[in-house]
């Protein structure tokens, strides 16, 4: 059976011009004037994300290298990494209208195509191991602030996956949440050029036997994607994280761990979204009057 994947149109926001890579091969790819001539989207994987001007933390590598730390310092890049974001032409935090609030106006968007109660549809989040709490603030949601804007935006992605189950599983949408690991992608060559990561590959299978999630090829990194696909998603629990997980040896697996989030937090900041939209299409529809 073909499974439907939706890209809305790039006008609507810049983070909306989403979904184009790294779909599985059944996906046909929509535009917004196909899209209503079907029925239902199955499955909408929400890979599209961002991790602009990353700078490692040499002083927090080296500490965290001697310490007990180390392997979850390479399971998750707790603190290694910085970012400087910038504020897109919508008015809003780049690295959060593109890896959150895109995704989120797009599922609003085409909600009568995800919700049917007779056939649940799935979504599915690329979040990350990266994620972290103490990254992310309901007061400053976008992370104008800091700069760890790629940890506070997977957090988000977390609290929305599970604030949407809590709205929409009665509708039949259900959502899930993916780390696919440590992946040799564009996102990483932006952390260190690709010479250097190469050069320290052999490091990095060495690594490997310590800590599963140094998964380096996109096909290992979509393991859990792939599993969840195959899930009926009645049956997962709403707060966990699926994580692809490649052994020492290379063989491929998924692990599900407990989020670290409050269900008060989720609808908090689920309830800062829906504001945040309204007042988004209002802004567009008022600069579309102009131009008329
Ligand atoms: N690589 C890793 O180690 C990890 C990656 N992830 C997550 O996996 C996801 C995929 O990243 P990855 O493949 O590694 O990185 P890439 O940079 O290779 O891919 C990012 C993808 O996002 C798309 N994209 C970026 N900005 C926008 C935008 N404004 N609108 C629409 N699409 C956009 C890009 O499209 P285009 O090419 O057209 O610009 C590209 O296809 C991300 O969410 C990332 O956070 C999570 C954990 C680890
Ligand atoms: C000897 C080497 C392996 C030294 C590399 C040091 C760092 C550049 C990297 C160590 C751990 C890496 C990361 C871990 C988690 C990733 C996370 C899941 C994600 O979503 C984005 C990328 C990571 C933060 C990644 C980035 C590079 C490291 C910090």
């Amino acid at each position: 059976m073909t499974r439907f994947i939706c890209v809305w149109p790039a006008e609507i926001c810049k983070g909306l011009r989403l979904l184009a890579s790294h779909c599985c091969p059944y996906t046909l790819l929509l535009t917004s004037n196909t899209c209503y001539r079907y029925r239902q989207v199955d499955f909408l994987y929400l890979n599209a994300g961002i991790m602009p001007n990353p700078c490692i933390n040499l002083k927090v590598f080296l500490s965290g290298l001697f310490s007990r730390k180390v392997i979850h310092m390479f399971t998750t890049g707790e603190g290694l990494l910085t970012q400087k974001d910038q504020i897109t032409d919508d008015g809003l935090q780049e690295v959060f209208e593109t890896n959150v609030f895109g995704h989120f106006v797009l599922i609003r968007a085409i909600e009568p195509l995800l919700c049917h109660v007779d056939s649940p549809s799935q979504l599915i989040w690329t979040s990350s191991s990266n994620a972290r709490k103490s990254a992310f603030s309901l007061l400053d949601y976008q992370h104008i602030q800091g700069q760890e804007s790629y940890s506070s935006s997977k957090y988000a992605t977390d609290l929305l996956s599970v604030a949407l189950n809590r709205h929409f599983n009665q509708q039949g949408l259900y959502s899930s949440v993916v780390c696919p690991g440590l992946v040799m992608t564009n996102l990483t060559y932006g952390i260190m050029p690709s010479l250097l990561w190469m050069f320290i590959m052999p490091i990095m299978w060495l690594i490997r036997i310590f800590t599963n999630s140094f998964t380096i090829t996109p096909y290992n990194g979509a393991e859990a994607l792939l599993w969840l696909f195959r899930q009926k998603p009645e049956l997962l629990d709403p707060l966990l994280k699926y994580h692809s997980c490649t052994s020492g040896l290379g063989n491929n697996y998924v692990e599900s761990r407990k989020m670290n989030l409050e269900e008060e937090s989720s609808e908090l900041f689920y309830q800062k979204l829906l504001e945040l939209e309204k007042q988004t299409l209002k802004k567009l529809s008022e600069s579309e009057e102009e131009y008329k």
